[in-house]
């Protein structure tokens, strides 16, 4: 899989990410630890080397299945992972980064990013300064590679930015929800700010699986997105009918042409969660579609038909 620089710094990513909020018994999915570091590794058997975690999934779990399945490799992954924001005052950051060392069984995170701008989830109000201030502290002593934030507006990015070098923006980004393109994008083109795209496959609704009356197992978190309910769904289903000739042309799957479509929009990467090593399989292989740029207008086209009715992030309580 071709790489691509991470904002300025000298670390390559992979267009397609592996997604590990899912990995892991710890968290609600119903999924054993061996299966996710099954789903891991195969996610880099099949070429992508680029992992996001985060201190909060499944508590510290999530980082240790992904050093389960990766540490005989290390010198050939990117370990992405994340601060949460009751973590962002200078002491605090300094400790998270130690802890998911630790729990990463690495001495360096090549991408540390804050998960949620100071004051989400109700958590204390810290001057992004004094945030920024530890996160510089710990590049200069080697512990990350770069600094990246997830969640910012682009105010908020603006601001960060002017207390080190910020090389990536984490957003909600997919064919159905695409706030970011009118709000931080045109920063991120400007200052050379990578995207890494979260929930890319709209959690899963752009895989075409799911059919009108689907019902969640109550613990599964979809029951609550947006996107999964009314004239949502209804017009998710309008737009996976139209795109499905066209990933019928390409020979691929409805995750695939949503992804390929994703990774061909500017200095965007997308990270796509899997529960499973087919999946992971599958999401890989996007990597590969080649989608002329009238295809490309056409899938833009089509996504509206959902975004355009979208206020607000249909995803909002997400990790
Ligand atoms: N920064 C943040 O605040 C934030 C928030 C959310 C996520 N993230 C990151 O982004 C990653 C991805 O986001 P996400 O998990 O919310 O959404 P996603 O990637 O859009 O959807 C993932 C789900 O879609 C289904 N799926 C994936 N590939 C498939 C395939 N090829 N065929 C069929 N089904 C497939 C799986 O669910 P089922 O098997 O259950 O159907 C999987 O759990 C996370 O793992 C995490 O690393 C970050």
């Amino acid at each position: 899989m071709e790489k691509s620089r991470l904002g300025t710094s000298d670390i390559h990513i992979t267009p397609i990410l592996m997604g590990t909020w899912q990995a892991g018994e710890a968290m609600w999915t119903g999924i054993e630890d061996a299966d996710s570091i099954k789903t891991i590794r195969a996610a880099f058997d099949a070429g992508i080397t680029t992992i996001d975690t985060a201190e909060i999934y499944g508590e510290g779990h999530s980082e240790q299945i992904i050093a389960a399945a990766l540490s005989d490799v290390r010198d050939r992954v990117e370990y992405a992972s994340k601060v949460f924001a009751n973590h962002l005052k200078y002491d605090l950051v300094i400790e998270a980064c130690d802890r998911s060392l630790k729990n990463l069984k690495t001495d360096y995170i090549d991408l540390y990013q804050i998960h949620w701008p100071s004051g989400s989830f109700n958590s204390e109000i810290v001057p992004i300064e004094e945030t920024m201030k530890a996160l510089n502290k710990l590049k200069e002593q080697g512990k990350i590679r770069s600094i990246g934030v997830s969640n910012f507006n682009r105010a908020q990015l603006t601001e960060a930015s002017q207390y080190g070098r910020i090389d990536s923006l984490q957003p909600p980004y997919s064919l159905f929800w695409r706030h970011v393109e009118k709000d931080a994008m045109p920063y991120c083109i400007e200052n050379n700010i990578s995207i890494l795209a979260y929930s890319p496959l709209a959690q899963g609704l752009l895989t075409g699986k799911f059919e009108p009356g689907h019902k969640f197992d109550p613990t599964d978190n979809r029951a609550k997105n947006k996107l999964f309910q009314g004239e949502n769904f209804e017009r998710a289903q309008q737009a996976l009918e139209k795109l499905r000739p066209i990933a019928a042309r390409h020979n691929c799957s409805l995750a695939q042409l949503a992804l390929a479509w994703l990774i061909a929009q500017p200095q965007t990467n997308a990270i796509a969660g899997a529960r499973y090593a087919e999946q992971a399989q599958d999401n890989a292989k996007a990597a590969n579609i080649q989608l002329s740029q009238d295809e490309l207008a056409e899938i833009d086209t089509i996504g509206r038909i959902v975004t355009d009715h979208l206020d607000e992030n249909p995803v909002m309580w997400n990790w």
